[in-house]
């Protein structure tokens, strides 16, 4: 027999998105996941509603510093949006049931193109912090070891059982954000690369660091490969963001040390870009 692995029925997400449509005039088609430190953009939305996530039914509470901890629907470039004003992370303890909730609401929501933000270390040696990389592929390491979102019964009324994953960042909206970055002055300052979802909490060591290097990886966290993959099984268009908020350590120099508030830092530095350069790319996102 399989063993249990915890799931939200499809009634169970339909609730949650019934509770928030019938207390919110809002009826966003784009839906944005603020990274660590990044959630300052939900912030600029006009005409916000914002329900913090003890307020909503069955979902689960930030814990991380830098992770607001609100779901946030309001205009952005004259569209309605909805930002997870922080995210979840397997590593606080959630399930990956728990972790992916919200991209199945967003969905039920009437949500089709995803943005998804992340803060991430440079394991590219060319990449310095406050660069911007668009995601192009991820590493899904602990799903290569069972651990996919999508593991258990398979709810047919969101996607199929063996989802493709080949074109899980889509070129029409990475295209849209190079386009964006111009509009904004932030070229200089792109990048686009692979990114590795590793279970943290503990920062990568440098025989780790080095591995993702050897293997292809320009930029490794901790988050959104699930809510991507996610995403995908439900239909939506997905891209990616990563800012680049330190440089992996790839030496043996007990000076160089990696910290949270590092992280948050670069994500103050870089907050205005970002946010410019969201509002530019959902300006050019087609409805
Ligand atoms: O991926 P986000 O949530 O942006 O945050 C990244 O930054 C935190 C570590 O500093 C980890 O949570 C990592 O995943
Ligand atoms: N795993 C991981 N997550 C991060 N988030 C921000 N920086 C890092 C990093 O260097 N490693």
């Amino acid at each position: 027999m399989a063993d249990v692995v915890e799931s939200y029925s499809y009634e169970d997400i339909e609730a949650i998105s019934k509770f928030l449509l019938e207390r919110c005039r809002h009826r966003p088609k784009i839906g944005i996941i603020c990274g660590s430190g990044l959630g300052g953009l939900a912030d600029t939305l006009q005409e916000q509603e914002a329900f913090p996530y003890e307020s909503i039914p069955k979902f689960p509470v930030s814990t991380v510093s830098g992770h607001k901890g609100r779901l946030v629907f309001g205009v952005l470039s004259g569209k309605a949006v909805v930002c997870m004003q922080g995210r979840f992370h397997m590593y606080e303890g959630y399930s990956m049931a728990k972790v992916t909730l919200p991209v199945r609401v967003m969905k039920l929501l009437g949500v089709e193109t995803m943005l998804v933000t992340n803060a991430a270390g440079g394991v590219n040696q060319d990449y310095v912090p406050g660069d911007i990389m668009i995601i192009k592929d991820h590493i899904n390491f602990p799903g290569l070891c069972g651990n996919n979102p999508l593991r258990g019964p398979n709810n047919e009324k969101f996607g199929p059982r063996f989802p493709a994953m080949n074109d899980a960042y889509n070129a029409k909206l990475r295209a849209s954000l190079r386009a964006a970055a111009k509009l904004c002055g932030l070229s200089d300052h792109m990048k686009e690369g692979v990114y590795a979802y590793l279970g943290g909490p503990a920062y990568e060591t440098v025989a780790e660091l080095r591995f993702l290097k050897a293997i292809g990886v320009d930029a490794v966290g901790m988050s959104t490969a699930p809510e991507v993959i996610v995403a995908r099984h439900c239909g939506m268009k997905v891209c990616g963001l990563s800012l680049i908020s330190n440089k992996g350590i790839m030496e043996y120099d007990p000076s160089l040390v990696i910290d949270h508030s590092e992280v948050l830092e670069a994500g103050r530095v870089r907050a205005a870009d970002i946010q410019s350069l969201v509002s530019n790319l959902v300006k050019l996102i087609d409805e």
